[in-house]
């Protein structure tokens, strides 16, 4: 029996696909794969039983992937399948820069009771005049699955769109209108923008990309939409820039203490793939991966281990996954350890990715327990699984 714990709620249409050998369980500590939303994992311990980990989501900033990588674990996460819930958002915000709606909905909240409201709000509305969002510029930084979703849509508003992302995929680029400006420098897209959207991952690199320089940049009255991680901007800045009116909005997706302090922000409580078709197909698609993986051995996927894959187990045959480190003379003595035992091996895979391999090979027989001792004694290697 494999166990899956989910450490946040996880769709039925995802869990419904775990096979008749699985089973969730409450119990973290005998888990063989997690499932995961935005749970925080960076403090947390991992079992020895513990093989794999899918993020239903993108962002994968929650999940410790150099230790996991360390302790043998893959990590997997859902790439494009909340794309669209969170391009629907971010048009919605545009609009909640562009046009005094929140306001206008506070307005009318307190003044419900009101039994001239109606008269009222034709008085009052003036204040919450906006402007509109055809033939404005707007700068998207970074251009994957929901950057460049993003961008087409605006296309199609009619809005003037200009794509920053160096290391933008060949796939993304296909997907992408040829309207959408190519923008080399990113200080470009801070000067000349109107609205600017984020779409790039929390980490090393990206962390406070939208600094004092970036809000200094801005051209007064700039719209700034963050649906991406609350870390990519530097709090302080963007807290001086709405102050002084540089910002004309700040609408982010996360509610942290210091924005929630800010003066015209517009902010969200992580709404962005909560929708049930996000919620439905991340799950989906994290529960085959973890199926693949615990089954197969394939990988599809991961962002801590390189992609591999080899099919499904052929019928009655036998297949072994050995992670290890990326490094000179390691697949030699795998080979050589089943060699010694009078294996042979019919196929074999390797990749790496970083500082971490991964080899999976089918073999001719039951693979010999003493072939496995002897590569779990072997330094560089983290994990050794049969796996049919
Ligand atoms: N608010 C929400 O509920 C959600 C938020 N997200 C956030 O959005 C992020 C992006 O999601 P996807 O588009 O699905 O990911 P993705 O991996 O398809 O796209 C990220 C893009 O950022 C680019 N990039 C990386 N570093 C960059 C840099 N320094 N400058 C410019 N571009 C850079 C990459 O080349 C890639 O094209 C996620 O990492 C996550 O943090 C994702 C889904 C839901
Ligand atoms: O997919 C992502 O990166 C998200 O931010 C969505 O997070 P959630 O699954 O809604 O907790």
């Amino acid at each position: 029996m494999q166990y899956i714990h989910c450490l946040n709620n996880i769709s039925k249409y995802g869990t419904d696909l775990l096979p008749d050998t699985y089973e969730l369980t409450e119990e973290f500590d005998k888990s063989t794969g997690v499932l995961v939303r935005s749970a925080a994992m960076h403090d947390m311990e991992f079992p020895e039983s513990l093989l794999a980990i899918a993020r239903a989501g993108a962002g994968v900033n929650n999940i410790p992937l150099d230790r996991c990588a360390e302790e043998g674990i893959v990590v997997f996460n859902t790439p494009g399948a909340n794309a669209n819930a969170v391009k629907e958002i971010v048009i919605c915000g545009l609009l909640l820069g562009s046009r005094g709606i929140v306001e206008g909905i506070e307005w009318c909240r307190e003044n419900a009771d009101d039994e001239n409201i109606a008269k009222a709000a034709e008085k009052a509305k003036k204040a919450f005049a906006g402007r509109e969002i055809l033939g404005k510029k707007l700068g998207v930084i970074g251009l994957g699955a929901i950057g460049a979703q993003v961008a087409n849509t605006a296309i199609d508003l009619g809005m003037d769109v200009y794509g920053y992302d160096p290391y933008v995929s060949v796939g993304a680029a296909w997907r992408m209108s040829s309207e959408v400006h190519h923008v080399t420098n990113l200080d470009d897209i801070f000067r000349e923008c109107d609205y600017i959207t984020i779409h790039v991952p929390a980490m090393e690199g990206t962390i406070g990309m939208v600094d004092a320089h970036a809000c200094e940049l801005m051209k007064d009255g700039a719209v700034f939409l963050n649906f991406s991680r609350d870390t990519l901007v530097a709090n302080a800045a963007m807290a001086a820039a709405l102050e002084s009116g540089k910002v004309h909005a700040y609408i982010t997706d996360f509610a942290v203490p210091e924005v929630m302090r800010m003066n015209g922000a517009i902010v969200l409580p992580h709404l962005g793939a909560s929708t049930a078709e996000a919620e439905d197909n991340c799950a989906i698609m994290a529960v085959r991966e973890l199926v693949n993986y615990i089954e197969n051995g394939n990988i599809v996927n991961s962002v801590n281990y390189p992609a591999c894959d080899m099919g499904a187990c052929p019928a009655g045959g036998h297949r072994v996954a050995v992670m290890h480190k990326n490094v000179p003379n390691t697949v030699s003595q795998i080979t050589n350890a089943f060699g010694e035992e009078g294996v042979n091996i019919e196929n074999l895979t390797n990749k790496s990715r970083g500082d971490f391999a991964y080899t999976l090979l089918d073999i001719d027989q039951e693979a010999p327990e003493a072939a496995i001792a002897k590569l779990n004694s072997i330094d560089d290697i983290r994990r050794v699984r049969v796996v049919c």
